[in-house]
């Protein structure tokens, strides 16, 4: 069987309207269970990683491209890698993640600002990725690139090859890069190596920083990484230091980018939602045109409970996949060893027994305390993965999504420069627009 990698999300779903909640299908020499019973996928989810791991040809992909970082590497190897990206990205950390935060927002308000005034329209996804880009690296790395402003060459347009080109390889029926290079993977291969030019130079000003000073820090997670792998036995060499780094960038990019962008889709076209929304944030902010502290991001639940609404039905993540280790049972289904099961994770939170009119675009059923909108089973709801590989980085996500969609409320009215019906979704390991594109106006 032979998918366009963009769409393949797409016709899973379709057949899963005609076959039901589980059916197989032949990919390349293997059989492979489709499944969209939420049940299911949380009891796989949380039984890895003893017996289901991640779709194998994800680790070799990723590791012919220098990233077998903790996203897609197995075994005994995940845990130290896990260990320490946990330790990094903790909710503990985020009182002092907050004003750099702040800091990025301020710079991406100033740049809408200027281009809300010229009267262009602008590229959102493009400009939501700049700024996760400058979010992931500041936190995780130390270093701000400060990619917002700059016009030049900027790491994105590179780091954009990866997860398309991750995606392709990943479910390719025969590795052709292996034995002949396409143009597409001569272009890769010049953007895969830029990236690791640009991550060899950031371990290394790392790596001199802390020769430099000693006794200071670890301050992040690259420092936390170089300090682990001078202690004997981590199992933490350079290789998995650049693979984390390059796994971090890219894991940390798209997902919010991408997220926030289909938010963005929804407020666009809904006048009354962005009246709320704007309210909300007055209330929330005051004066100030962002969220400058740790307490004021609590204030903002709305903004997160209308991008959770927005990725239920347009998610980011539509399909989650694995593969059995050995031989199991999954509900009454036997899968050899080493069958991939593909998740798909958007009908079950189209289903009116998981949540009430679920047709219809309602943030507030996300919000503690609102019973108008029931069922609500949360369960149903995978956009982050579940069990010990939950998402380490779901809590900062939440944080640049409370920040971004404020921000925008407070300062901006928001319209799409394109029919709705002409913005389609294309899956490159996450699901995003095809393009969408926006004019803003200042708001008083
Ligand atoms: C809205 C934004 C995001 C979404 C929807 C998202 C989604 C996911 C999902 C579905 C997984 C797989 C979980 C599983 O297998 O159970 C995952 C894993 C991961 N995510 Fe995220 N993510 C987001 C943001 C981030 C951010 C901001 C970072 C870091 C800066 C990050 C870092 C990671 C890492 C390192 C893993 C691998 C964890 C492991 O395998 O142990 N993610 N993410």
């Amino acid at each position: 069987m032979q998918f366009d990698p963009k769409s393949m999300h797409l016709i899973l779903e379709k057949w899963g309207d005609e076959f039901g909640s589980a059916y197989v299908i032949g990919m390349g020499p293997k059989r492979t269970l489709v499944c969209s019973d939420p049940e299911l996928m949380q009891t796989v989810l949380r039984e890895r990683p003893e017996k289901y791991r991640r779709f194998s040809p994800i680790e070799s992909a990723a590791a012919e491209m220098g990233g077998n970082g903790v996203f897609s590497v197995e075994g005994e190897a995940w845990r130290p890698q896990r260990r320490i990206v946990m330790q990094a990205l903790a909710p503990t950390n985020f009182r002092n993640f907050v004003p750099v935060m702040h800091g990025i927002t301020q710079r991406l308000l100033q740049r809408w600002k200027r281009i809300a005034q010229a009267g262009e329209i602008l590229e959102m996804t493009d400009e939501l990725i700049r700024y996760t880009v400058d979010v992931t690296t500041a936190l995780a790395f130390g270093e701000d690139p400060n990619t917002i402003e700059d016009s030049g060459d900027v790491i994105q347009i590179h780091l954009a090859q990866i997860f398309p080109m991750l995606m392709s390889r990943t479910i390719a029926p025969f590795p052709w890069w292996r034995y002949i290079k396409l143009p597409q993977d001569r272009r890769f291969d010049r953007s895969l190596a830029v990236v690791h030019k640009h991550i060899a130079q950031l371990i290394e000003r790392t790596r001199k920083k802390m020769q430099d000073h000693p006794s200071d820090g670890p301050h992040n997670l690259l420092e936390a990484m170089l300090a682990a792998s001078t202690q004997e036995g981590s199992g933490i060499t350079d290789e998995v230091i650049a693979a984390n780094v390059l796994t971090l960038l890219v894991a940390g990019e798209d997902t919010t980018a991408h997220t926030l962008a289909w938010t963005m889709f929804f407020i666009g076209q809904d006048k009354a939602l962005q009246q709320q929304l704007h309210a909300a944030s007055k209330n929330a902010l005051g004066e100030s045109s962002t969220c400058a502290t740790f307490e004021g991001l609590k204030s903002l639940d709305l903004f997160e409970a209308t991008a959770m609404e927005a990725t239920r039905l347009k998610p980011i993540i539509p399909q989650l996949v694995f593969e059995s280790i050995d031989y199991a049972v999954l509900g009454d289904i036997a899968l050899p060893a080493g069958t991939p099961v593909f998740f798909l994770t958007r009908p079950s939170m189209l289903d009116a027994q998981k949540f009430g009119r679920p047709e219809q675009f309602l943030p507030e059923r996300w919000q503690a305390g609102h019973e108008q909108v029931r069922p609500h089973d949360a369960h149903a709801y995978a956009q982050f993965g579940a069990g010990p590989r939950v998402c380490p980085g779901r809590h900062l996500a939440m944080v640049e999504l409370r920040l971004v969609l404020s921000m925008l409320a407070r300062n901006f009215s928001l319209e799409l420069a394109a029919e709705p019906g002409s913005i389609k979704e294309e899956l490159d390991f996450t699901m995003h627009p095809n393009a969408m594109p926006v004019r803003l106006r200042c708001l008083p």
